[in-house]
């Protein structure tokens, strides 16, 4: 197991680098706090990295600067060659909550981004294709329904399918399912990643837990706080693809302790 990676790009055998940030650190003006200093990371094409870290340690503003829904105060962000200078196509979002507007079904909701991307007559279209996403994550059947008639994990599940249904290069994944019960959000880490692996996509996750984090990425970038800053990549040297009862493995009890330990160095510096 490579534990301790000394370096801040995430090697792997995967694909060729699709987002790298370079020296990036965000300073908020209106009460000049150091959300971010000096963060630099390179994400494969087909890799799947997790960032974890104490609360306030600058996760969330790390992932609007990728998503270029805020702008940096230093560095560059590139994905697929372009710069991020605001949000884009080829970027995928979700957030802790489904926010799934109330008055459209599942399916009218899946294929809102194209609504207002593309109009009404392409999301028409994209119907079809939403349909088989909804076959892809088990929502085959409430394509029509409202989302007061699915649960918590269903509605996640449809958010899932409403990120994907733009093909985008990279997913951004703000803490998606630390709203659902521990064994629905087992579950969902498992479909997660068999997406991904299918749509052979990028994926960013912000998590607060070692354990999910360890589960479903390739490598961890761990955060330190005040002003937020990376410690370390973990690479996780677990064979894919993962399953839950990998999570008793003494190779998986040794990834959670070595992070943890990284996050307690953190806390005390
Ligand atoms: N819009 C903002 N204006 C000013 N300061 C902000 C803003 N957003 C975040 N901050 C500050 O920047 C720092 C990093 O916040 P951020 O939300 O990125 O951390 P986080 O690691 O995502 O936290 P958590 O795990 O609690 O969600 C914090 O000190 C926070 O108070």
């Amino acid at each position: 197991m490579t534990l301790s990676a000394a370096t801040l790009d995430g090697h792997s055998a995967l694909g060729e680098p699709v987002y790298e940030l370079t020296h990036v650190s965000k300073t908020y003006a209106r009460n000049k706090v150091v959300a971010l200093d000096d963060v630099s990371l390179t994400l494969r094409k087909g890799s799947f990295s997790s960032v974890i870290g104490s609360s306030g340690c600058g996760k969330s503003t790390l992932l609007k600067i990728m998503a270029g829904l805020i702008p940096p105060s230093k560095g560059r962000v590139v994905l697929q060659d372009k710069p991020v200078t605001g949000t884009r196509r080829d970027i995928g979002m979700m957030f802790q909550q489904a926010t799934l507007f109330p008055w459209r079904t599942t399916i009218e909701n899946i294929v809102l981004p194209i609504e207002i991307r593309d109009g009404r007559a392409a999301a028409e279209k994209a119907k079809e294709k939403a349909c088989e996403l909804l076959e892809v994550v088990g929502l085959k059947g409430f394509e029509n329904v409202f989302p007061n008639e699915l649960s918590g994990g269903m509605a996640q599940r449809a958010s899932i399918c409403r990120m994907l249904i733009t093909e985008p290069a990279v997913l951004l994944l703000d803490e998606p399912f630390s709203a659902l019960d521990e064994l629905s959000r087992d579950m969902m880490n498992m479909e997660l990643q068999r997406i991904c692996n299918e749509q052979h996509a990028t994926a960013f996750l912000v998590t607060h837990s070692i354990q999910e984090a360890v589960i479903l990425s390739d490598h961890i970038y761990v955060m330190k706080p005040r002003p937020g800053r990376l410690a370390e990549v973990v690479t996780v040297d677990l064979p894919r693809p993962r399953t839950l009862d990998m999570m008793t493995t003494p190779k998986f009890g040794e990834t959670v302790d070595y992070i943890r330990s990284l996050l307690d160095k953190g806390e005390e510096m």
